[in-house]
């Protein structure tokens, strides 16, 4: 497994944020990480990625403990957090350049992984642009660069096409379907219709909780739509879930 997450746990004050979470994700596929506003998403995530310690549980990253082999486990994964920002006055090229140094590669090492996530992600003809004069579609991009840049198996995307235009959200998705051939995507999103299209499983969220984990095929109604089974696992005032294959704890 590429994912491996065992019953992580993490409270802000004593609130928790995510309780006994548990799922896994295996090569080549996309998984959608759904839920609320507030259900834990995004902890789940920063948990995978080091920049948050859980409370209890383990989690393993291409088999990488996330915590007692946290840089490890870091160079096996790629990440895009929410609403990426910063940077805007560096081109394209230069924050490419600043994260393969900060990763610690070499000159040579350097230009060639760079070119290649260019050349791979179209930058070629903004990447001389100031990341703060790009399009949020663009700039997007080029973060999704940074997570890329490495090569690595796994990518966390928090809500990767949030606030992009139609036009954008459906290059990106095209980009994201096309890398998912290959590598293990969890990406987080609000939006049922790119899960329904992108994504082999779902992980959904509810409160904190893994209310439901299981192939998207077993969530969509008969018109081929998830809405009506995610609202009733995620509405806050149901309290009878829809019937899918739910894993947590297992
Ligand atoms: N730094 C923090 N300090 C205190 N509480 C926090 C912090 N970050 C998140 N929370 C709380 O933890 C809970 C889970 O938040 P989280 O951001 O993981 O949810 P989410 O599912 O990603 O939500 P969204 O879809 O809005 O991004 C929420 O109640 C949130 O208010």
């Amino acid at each position: 497994m590429l994912i491996d997450v065992q019953n992580l746990s993490k409270s802000y004050a004593s609130k928790p944020a995510a309780q006994n979470v548990s799922f896994s994700a295996k090569a080549g596929s996309i998984i959608g990480l759904l839920g609320s506003n507030g259900a834990g998403k995004s902890t789940i995530m920063r948990m995978l990625v080091g920049s948050l310690t859980p409370d209890a549980g383990q989690a393993f990253i291409n088999g990488y403990d996330i915590v007692t082999q946290r840089r490890q486990a870091q160079h096996q994964l790629g990440y895009l957090p929410e609403s990426a920002l910063g940077f805007n006055n560096l081109s394209v090229r230069e924050f490419l350049t600043f994260t393969a140094e900060s990763r610690g590669f070499s000159e040579p090492q350097k230009r060639t992984l760079i070119d290649n996530v260019i050349d791979q992600l179209d930058l070629g003809d903004v990447r001389h642009k100031l990341l703060g004069t790009l399009s949020k579609g663009w700039r997007q991009r080029s973060w999704l660069g940074q997570a890329l840049l490495h090569n690595p198996p796994v990518l966390i995307l928090d809500e990767p096409t949030d606030g992009l235009d139609p036009n954008q959200k459906a290059q990106l998705r095209e980009k994201l379907k096309y890398l998912g051939q290959t590598k293990t995507i969890l990406m987080s999103t609000h939006i049922l219709e790119e899960a329904e299209n992108m994504c082999e499983r779902l992980v959904v969220m509810r409160d904190s909780q893994l209310v439901a984990d299981g192939p998207t095929a077993q969530f969509l109604d008969q018109n081929g739509r998830l809405e009506s089974a995610i609202h009733a696992l995620t509405a806050t005032n149901t309290d009878q879930p829809a019937k899918t294959d739910n894993k947590a704890g297992s």
